[in-house]
């Protein structure tokens, strides 16, 4: 009964079933090595069996190193088969670099285990069961994006007022059902209010629509596979026979499906499946690690309770202190102490370093941005000089993404090489997401949001009105649209040339879907489609110096496919399940275009993070983040900037007490980054949008003990005067954020276009910049909906007066303000 659900090639557990021979080729570390370098707590934890595990610590204590160490230690001491194992991370980058790090301990076997985020796990078991829940394994996941271009076809066909109903709150508002699991009745069930059960009538309509596309969005994939595990207990024992230990870093973000998901597969299966018969799987091994004071995600979901309660949701838990850091200096230590212990209702920590005090804490204070951009310039500039760092040994933290704008001019002006990591992200560039609606529309032609995206993209002249006449015949026919595309000849209504139109559409998909049948590597297929579509000539033939740009950016997006389809580690790994564990990386089949696509779907800002420089001499690039995307992360320096009232904390949590306590967790998270040198700054004056505001000194700079700071210069010293020798220079729109892999090849790909341009244009911000008139409708992310007043200059130079009621007028350069037309 229990096995009605096979997985196809599940291997059961233990490595001790495999024959001799094959073991014969792995290596097998000694005791020691697997040990090396751990204190007595940290190897306790390693060595640990049996009972649920919690490993909490502070920052830099050793967790991840712990967390990397036990699967070796599982596999290696334990006898743990590889496919057994299933650790998650909170990034993908973190997961290549577990994996990576496994590997050199116990060999290449380690492959098949499992490190990945919640979600990529989430993403491989739907792909393996999703017929049990009724949609197919080729599903497309829409991002942010896709689910907002859905919604707002929703709110259109539910008549919402947009005034009223953003697309926006309303998938927050989902979203957070989601993660607390709540499908859309229960919602609706629950909803206090109208705007309440308005929002749970979206959802359910947005739902619908989703199963239409066979597409799920990023908290279905939690979501659905709790509910898969809670309606088919089979397939649940399956994977509880398959996962026999379970590790999972950064607990303390962990939302509450996450926290759903562990339990399905490490709870004890007894205990809450009282009356149902077959054979029952014990809960897996599980072993989480984190720190209450590092969690920063709630405002995504993320339950910091999941930790605390640790001990009384697993009854017989057991857990392990680390207390010694081996990351910072003394003076950080003790500095980023003070500053979260003005939280309350934590247990304090006692944290300690041995690698000495170590440098002062450097302050600084800014006549305005720029100037404490300038000094972080200068300040960097020295240290390199002098030898005492790398620019890749450097961060740079901001609190929001936009602060980002003002040191990358200062740096390209001064010629510091520097990495942006998130902000306006390749993957959300019109063309880049235009690319990937073809190769979505290949594998899932169901998918409508991606299928209309390029029904007329390039114009091909298949008009709104044809469009329409498809939709109602298929809605009619009960097909899906692209069935009616297939079968437009038999719909009432369109035009001749729009039929013609249609049929040449219909061919290309055709043709590019034999390719992708016929196994065509992935980035063979995408150079088809977007040369037989015909867009890489409109854009080759435009004058607009943006398409020079685009293209530039569908080459790197080409560039990205053909490394993925030459990497074998990328592809059926994506499903080792299936994979012969001993399988050397040659004998892998061509990853193919749903793993790619997943892929490029599940990327986060902190993939981007550039690797540290090899080598003494290598000197790599300054690498600027966020602080939410620096979590788990270290750097010899760090700059933490915009430490202001209103910029950091966020303008957002001054009066909201819960929120002031995250951002200080958060601004313990980026003291905490730092190895050996710290600073913090901030403006006087700082123009946010325009407008210049004076803000007051961060409170967390107060709580900063006064004798670990050296400032270089205070707000009693600031002059009024505004430096000259930094004034805007052209170079505003060099970004810097795609990473330099991979430009060569692509600039003899699609040489006409690329050929003339310049290659330090190859970085350009290409972000859209939204053509504005009087009168237009449009959203901000920080004011909200707005009016447009007027406009002046156009392109690059255009400045829009934008009403945003309650908040005034504000004049903003629409190259950087983040406006939406709606
Ligand atoms: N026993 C040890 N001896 C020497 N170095 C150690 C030891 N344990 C950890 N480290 C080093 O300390 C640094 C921090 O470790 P790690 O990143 O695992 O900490 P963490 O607790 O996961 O930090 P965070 O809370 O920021 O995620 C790393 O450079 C790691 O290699
Ligand atoms: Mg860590």
């Amino acid at each position: 009964m229990s096995m009605q659900f096979p997985i196809p090639g599940l291997p059961s557990v233990e490595a001790a079933d495999v024959p001799p021979e094959q073991s014969q080729k792995r290596r097998r570390p000694s005791r020691d090595e697997l040990l090396e370098g751990l204190n007595e707590p940290q190897w306790r934890a390693v060595v640990h069996e049996g009972a649920p595990l919690l490993v909490v610590a502070g920052a830099g204590s050793g967790k991840t190193r712990v967390l990397t160490r036990r699967i070796a230690w599982l596999i290696s001491e334990r006898n743990a088969h590889p496919g057994s194992v299933l650790a998650i991370t909170f990034t993908n980058k973190a997961a290549a670099e577990m994996r990576e790090r496994v590997e050199e301990l116990v060999g290449g076997r380690a492959k098949i285990m499992w490190v990945s985020t919640f979600h990529s796990a989430c993403v491989r078991i739907l792909r393996k069961e999703s017929a049990n829940l009724g949609f197919k394994s080729n599903f497309t996941i829409y991002d942010a994006a896709d689910s907002k271009r859905l919604m707002t076809l929703v709110c259109r066909d539910l008549d919402l007022d947009v005034k009223r109903y953003q697309p926006r709150a309303i998938l927050n508002w989902i979203s957070n059902a989601k993660n607390e699991l709540q499908d859309a009745d229960e919602a609706a069930r629950d909803a206090e209010n109208d705007q309440e059960r308005t929002y749970a009538e979206a959802y359910k309509v947005y739902q619908d629509r989703l199963r239409q596309a066979n597409a799920l969005d990023f908290d279905d994939l939690l979501m659905m596979t709790v509910v898969l595990f809670r309606t088919f207990r089979e397939v649940r024992e399956n994977w509880r026979r398959r996962f026999r230990h379970v590790l999972v870093d950064e607990y303390q973000d962990t939302n509450h499906a996450q926290y759903a998901l562990i339990h399905e597969l490490c709870g004890n299966a007894m205990e809450d499946l009282p009356d149902e018969p077959g054979e029952r799987v014990p809960g897996a091994e599980l072993m989480v690690v984190g720190d209450a004071d590092q969690s920063i995600y709630a405002f995504r979901g993320a339950n910091i309770r999941n930790i605390m309660d640790f001990e009384q949701d697993f009854p017989n838990a057991e857990t392990v202190l680390l207390e010694q850091n081996y990351r910072s200096t003394q003076t950080i230590l003790t500095a980023a102490n003070s500053v979260i212990g003005n939280n309350q209702g934590r247990t304090p920590k006692r944290l300690w370093s041995d690698a000495g005090d170590g440098a002062k804490i450097v302050g600084y204070v800014g006549d305005d941005e720029r100037d404490e951009a300038r000094f972080v310039a200068e300040e960097i500039d020295k240290l390199t000089d002098e030898g005492e760092a790398r620019a890749g040994d450097v961060a740079v933290f901001y609190r929001t993404n936009a602060q980002s704008r003002v040191f990358e001019e200062v740096f390209i002006r001064v010629g510091m090489p520097y990495k942006v990591v998130g902000g306006v992200r390749f993957y959300e560039r019109k063309e880049v997401r235009d690319a990937l609606a073809y190769l979505r529309t290949l594998v899932n032609p169901a998918d409508q949001v991606s299928l209309r995206r390029i029904l007329n993209t390039p114009k091909r002249g298949i008009g709104d009105r044809a469009e329409a006449c498809v939709d109602a015949f298929a809605s009619r026919e009960r097909i899906t649209f692209w069935e009616g595309l297939q079968r437009a000849a038999e719909a009432p209504g369109i035009a001749s040339r729009s039929l013609n139109a249609i049929t040449a559409f219909v061919e290309i998909i055709e043709q590019l879907q034999q390719m992708v049948e016929a196994g065509e590597r992935v980035d063979v297929v995408l150079e088809q489609a977007l040369t037989t579509s015909g867009y890489l000539k409109e854009l080759e033939e435009s004058d607009d110096p943006q398409d020079e740009t685009r293209v530039e950016n569908l080459a790197e997006l080409v560039a990205v496919a053909r490394e993925f389809a030459d990497d074998p580690q990328l592809g059926p790994s994506a499903d080792p399940a299936d994979a012969d564990p001993d399988a050397e990386p040659g004998d892998a089949p061509a990853p193919g275009l749903i793993d790619f696509l997943e892929r490029v779907s599940l990327v986060a800002d902190s993939d981007q993070i550039p690797d540290a420089p090899e080598g003494e001499e290598a000197p790599g690039m300054v690498t600027m983040m966020t602080l939410h995307t620096a979590k788990g992360l270290e750097f010899p320096v760090v700059f933490l900037t915009g430490l202001e009232d209103g910029v950091f904390p966020h303008m957002r949590s001054l009066g909201d007490k819960p929120e002031l306590e995250e951002e200080r967790r958060l601004a313990y998270v980026g003291l905490t980054r730092a190895r050996q040198r710290l600073y913090v700054s901030r403006a006087i004056v700082r123009s946010a949008w325009g407008a210049p505001s004076h803000n007051p000194a961060s409170r967390f700079i107060d709580e900063l003990p006064v004798d670990l700071v050296d400032w270089r210069r205070t707000a009693a010293e600031q002059t009024s005067w505004v430096r000259q020798d930094l004034g805007r220079g052209s170079g505003a729109a060099y970004s810097g954020q795609l990473t330099g892999r991979g430009r060569q090849q692509m600039a003899s790909r699609f040489s006409s276009a690329t050929a003339s341009a310049d290659a330090s244009k190859k970085a350009m911000a290409a972000r859209d910049i939204p053509n504005l008139d009087p009168g237009d409708r449009v959203t901000h992310d920080t004011f909200g909906l707005g009016t447009v007043v007027s406009v002046e200059g156009v392109a690059e130079k255009a400045v829009a007066s934008i009403d945003f009621g309650a908040d005034g007028v504000k004049r903003l350069l629409l190259r950087y303000a983040p406006v939406e037309k709606l």
